[in-house]
């Protein structure tokens, strides 16, 4: 299958970017990051969950981020929601998409949402069943596809069998999580081949981490599959708490250039990405991990 002529990017940043900081980011600067990220051209821009502020306090404030925002036509902004409860909280707020998460590895279900994976998948069908009632789009993540920081190898076939589940029950897209970014390309694209084979090339999705910098050849292999939807996070922001040794996201601003020098529109315009990941950085204390905001920061003098 040929590369794709244009690829959607799911902007994690406020959400996978922000629940790993270790102190509480401000909500202006959540709204604002937001803003800048629609500015910059994403359409999509994952922006907080709900989920228990025990678990992660770093997302107990999305519903007043969500109401911060200045909504952009055409812009959609999910959220993650474990639970019948953590969907009800995302109605209220009036969201219009969400995204239940799974694992492929036990010992890293156990450790992010406290049951087994039979159990988050018969906790998620209620999900469905009322998002569809209230015409919420329903995406599904797949974590530890590649490896767990817990159990070690990750069989494909459960990543297989996982990502089958969650769209049977109606998950529109599955994003397959190299949460601890230990994945190389060639296992890589076998495991996105295996996925896409069983659930379709334009219901799969991937989420790569740079931990051991393997995100961009990572993507490099699976955009050969045609895959065509791929999630990043601004200046590099990221990680799991659930999940050690998860350090940043693929950077959304080495994704753009990436893609852009081969040709694959993005719809994003790349200076104002980085302006957005310098600003939210330049809020959080640090720079920006991408190597291009890195590299457009030094050439800017
Ligand atoms: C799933 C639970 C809730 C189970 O947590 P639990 O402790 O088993 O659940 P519980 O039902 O006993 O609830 C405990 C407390 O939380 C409350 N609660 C319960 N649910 C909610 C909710 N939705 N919103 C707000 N509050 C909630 C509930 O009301 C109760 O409050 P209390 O009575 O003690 O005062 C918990 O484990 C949890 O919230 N986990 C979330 C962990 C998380 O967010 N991890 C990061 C996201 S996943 C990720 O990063 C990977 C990904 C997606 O990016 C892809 C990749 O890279 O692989």
């Amino acid at each position: 299958m040929a590369r794709p002529s244009s690829v959607r990017i799911v902007e994690v940043g406020p959400r996978d970017g922000l629940q790993n900081e270790p102190g509480l980011v401000p909500v202006a600067a959540k709204v604002a990051l937001i803003d800048a990220l629609a500015e910059a051209g994403l359409d999509v821009i994952e922006s907080g969950s709900f989920v228990s502020p025990k678990w992660v306090p770093q997302m107990a404030d999305t519903a007043e981020v969500l109401k911060g925002i200045s909504p952009k036509e055409g812009v959609r902004y999910p959220v993650l929601t474990p639970n019948l409860k953590g969907l009800e909280l995302a109605l209220a707020a009036g969201v219009t998409e969400v995204a239940v998460f799974a694992a492929a590895s036990e010992a890293f279900s156990a450790k992010n949402i406290n049951c087994t994976i039979a159990e988050s998948l018969e906790r998620f069908a209620p999900v469905l069943d009322l998002a569809r009632a209230r015409g919420v789009a329903v995406r599904g993540y797949v974590s530890c596809v590649l490896g767990c920081p817990y159990q070690g190898e990750v069989p494909v076939a459960k990543v297989v069998e996982v990502s089958e589940a969650l769209v049977a029950m109606g998950c529109y897209e599955i994003s397959l999580g190299d949460t601890i970014g230990v994945g190389t390309p060639d296992k890589a694209k076998a495991m996105a081949k295996a996925v896409a084979d069983n659930i379709g090339i334009a219901r799969t999705a991937l989420h790569f981490h740079d931990t051991y910098g393997q995100a961009l050849a990572n993507v490099l292999a699976c955009l050969d599959l045609g895959i065509a939807t791929l999630d990043a996070s601004v200046a590099g922001l990221g990680g799991c708490p659930y999940a050690k040794g998860a350090s940043g996201n693929l950077a959304t601003e080495d994704l753009v250039y990436m893609l852009d020098g081969l040709g694959i529109r993005t719809g994003v315009d790349l200076e104002k990405l980085a302006a957005a990941g310098r600003a939210i950085t330049a809020a959080l204390g640090r720079t920006p991990a991408s190597r291009v905001a890195q590299a457009l920061a030094a050439r800017a003098g």
